[in-house]
């Protein structure tokens, strides 16, 4: 991680001393370079340059609204998949017509919340989701702006469970079904078709799968524009990998690049893309402290303050994160094989395991990569409340989520 170094033996982050950040805020910590995150936006949208197009940051990755008032500086799009999601980006200052809407289980209210406020479009995922939109739109005499979501039934060679383009996944509209879907969207009075769409999965490390799913893509808009259905937008979806261990996934420029290429026939139609771990992962750190040390029968476990209520990819993908002391381990430490392991009472609860480390109660370690999908899935699991958040902009730091406090745990219930 670009902005993580050892000085003088002490880990530092973008001119901050860990532990200085973790004495003034407490542990467990999210920390998020400001600055990383702009320049990979700046990146995504500079290889784009010279095409319409729009970057519609996936904010199911983070969706702290200091970070997305920061994209909406920069003029950023959103792809949500909630109402709350919705609500989100507009608390934070978004233009609802940069706004995309995936997700297969739209409900009544979300579309209407959607038409009213006029989002870009509906990125619809089945037949039946298509004509709810029509009977919403018509009785609230609106024309709602649809893309077919496709499944282009391509493997996307990452996790099964964060695979989203294979025909036995519940994403999106069968690839095979599609025309004819558009067809119906075509006959329908509150409908304007804009666009299609396909996001084939997360974590993705090669561009093949990207390139054979933009084919699949294509050949459907050719298919489309031969039977008088114009398509004004492609929308590519999310999915670049980043580097967690070893990976080397393409950069942003290189699968923009690619495209582009692909496209150069379909210059006036507007490309947008979803990403979110790429634009976020490498950006923030989870900092927690050791609460003790256990070595047992053949077994060293560091047991630390944060868990997979925190940060959930180990425990739900066995997902490898790095995890770095903040004090460097110098050459003559003694060090162990340890798990790192969370407070919460399930086996599955680790941050990593079989790590070679030199510790001591009290020390803190730094799970690196987690700025995406960690804590937009912290839970409240064992009544822990939700880590506090920071922002690292230049030289300064401040908090842009307070810690959570025991009465935000029950806030709602009924005795
Ligand atoms: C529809 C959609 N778009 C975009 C994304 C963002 O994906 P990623 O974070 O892998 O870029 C996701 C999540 O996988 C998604 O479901
Ligand atoms: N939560 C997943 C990514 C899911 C992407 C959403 N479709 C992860 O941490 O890797």
């Amino acid at each position: 991680m670009d902005f993580l170094q050892y000085q003088n033996g002490k880990l530092i982050a973008q001119g901050h001393a860990i532990a200085d950040l973790a004495k003034q805020y407490g542990t467990p910590l999210y920390v998020y370079s400001r600055d990383y995150i702009e320049q990979q936006w700046i990146e995504f949208d500079n290889a784009l340059k010279g095409r319409k197009h729009l970057i519609c940051y996936a904010i199911k990755a983070n969706s702290n609204l200091a970070l997305l008032h920061a994209l909406v500086q920069l003029g950023s799009g959103f792809d949500i998949v909630s109402q709350g999601e919705l609500e989100r980006v507009l608390k934070a200052g978004a233009d609802p017509k940069k706004v995309v809407f995936s997700g297969v289980a739209k409900s009544v209210i979300e579309i209407e919340r959607a038409l009213v406020v006029g989002i870009k479009c509906f990125n619809v995922e089945s037949e039946a989701e298509l004509e709810r939109i029509q009977m919403v739109a018509k009785r609230l005499n609106k024309i709602a702006p649809i893309s077919l979501r496709i499944n282009p039934d391509v493997d996307a060679k990452t996790h099964p469970y964060i695979s989203t383009g294979l025909r036995d996944n519940k994403f999106g509209i069968s690839y095979q079904l599609a025309r004819d879907v558009y067809h119906k969207a075509a006959q329908l009075s509150h409908i304007a078709i804009e666009g299609i769409d396909c996001h084939i999965g997360s974590q993705l490390t090669e561009l093949s799968p990207f390139l054979d799913a933009a084919d699949r893509v294509l050949n459907l808009v050719d298919q489309l524009k031969n039977d008088g259905i114009v398509i004004k937008h492609i929308d590519l979806g999310g999915g670049l990998g980043v580097c967690y261990d070893d990976e080397v996934p393409p950069k942003s420029s290189e699968l923009v690049n690619e495209i582009l290429k692909k496209l150069s026939a379909y210059s006036d139609i507007e490309l947008v893309f979803e990403p979110g771990r790429s634009l976020v992962a490498n950006s923030g750190i989870l900092i927690t402290k050791v609460e003790y040390i256990k070595h047992q029968d053949d077994n060293h476990f560091a047991i630390v303050d944060a868990g997979m209520n925190d940060l959930i990819r180990p425990a739900l993908y066995e997902a490898w994160m790095r995890i770095l002391p903040e004090k460097q381990t110098t050459d003559d430490a003694i060090t162990y094989a340890y798990n790192v392991v969370g407070p919460i009472c399930e086996s599955s609860d680790f941050l990593g395991k079989n790590r070679q480390l030199s510790l001591q109660q009290d020390d803190l370690l730094v799970v690196c990569s987690s700025g995406a999908y960690g804590f937009s899935m912290a839970s409240n699991y064992n009544s822990h409340p939700k880590a506090a958040e920071v922002f690292l902009e230049a030289s300064q730091h401040r908090l842009i989520r307070q810690r959570e406090n025991f009465d935000m745990l029950w806030q709602g219930e009924i005795i």
